[in-house]
């Protein structure tokens, strides 16, 4: 049997778990308390979406937002990682966009609901290319950017997480197993805002990799 090949880890189908509220003036400007533990929910694999293919707004949501995130991509499977050997279990990154309904999501958090129609519809994950762990000796001195239509939105650095990346890693395997081709994104920096229809987006990690992605719109099908 051939050996699949980590660098194309959104092929593999396997999960995606993601840190909300990790930077504090992010959780500042959606009005949210400082978390004292890792705030995670889940995306599907259906939700990876590659450049060349667009991000489409879902048929419900009337609000899209935009979150770019420093993703990890799991080399080795592990549970109960201590956060001394976290690091052993990292293939490589990826710049990732955690695409919000926030609309939906606003009525979810009211409701008590969980964040699933607001953050793991199809093509709320857009993903670049894989990046090898060599270029990116830490990743707590990563700058993220995003702009919308040319104009800059979002631009934080890695070092202001309040989890680190060891630290996620050590937490979220005491909750699940690890496995090799998972993906973790870890949390946006602030400037979240709205993208509609026809929008462009583009997004980098600072001298490592940039990627660029219309915006669409789902079809409401009516049965
Ligand atoms: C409020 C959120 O949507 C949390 C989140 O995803 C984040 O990155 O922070
Ligand atoms: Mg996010």
């Amino acid at each position: 049997m051939s050996r699949r090949n980590v660098a194309r880890f959104w092929e593999w189908g396997r999960k995606i778990i993601c840190v909300g509220r990790n930077y504090a003036e992010h959780a500042r400007e959606l009005k949210n308390e400082l978390p004292t533990e890792p705030v995670l929910f889940l995306k599907p694999p259906t939700a990876y979406v590659k450049e060349g293919s667009p991000i489409l707004v879902p048929h419900y949501s009337s609000n899209l937002h935009h979150e770019v995130e420093l993703g990890v991509v799991v080399g080795k499977a592990g549970r109960q990682i201590p956060q001394t050997s976290a690091m052993e279990h990292v293939a490589g990154y990826a710049l990732c966009l955690d695409m919000t309904a926030r609309d939906v999501q606003d009525q979810c958090k009211a409701k008590g609901l969980p964040w699933t129609l607001a953050k793991a519809f199809d093509t709320s994950c857009p993903v670049s290319d894989f990046i090898p762990k060599e270029r990116i000796p830490d990743p707590a001195g990563v700058e993220l950017w995003l702009k919308v239509n040319s104009v800059t939105r979002q631009r934080g650095s890695t070092a202001h997480m309040i989890f680190s990346v060891p630290f996620l890693i050590s937490y979220i395997s005491r909750v699940m197993a690890l496995e090799e081709g998972d993906l973790i994104l870890t949390g946006t920096p602030k400037g979240v805002g709205a993208v509609h229809e026809h929008d462009e987006l583009q997004a980098g990690i600072e001298g490592v990799i940039s990627m660029t992605f219309r915006v669409g719109r789902q079809a409401a099908v009516h049965n």
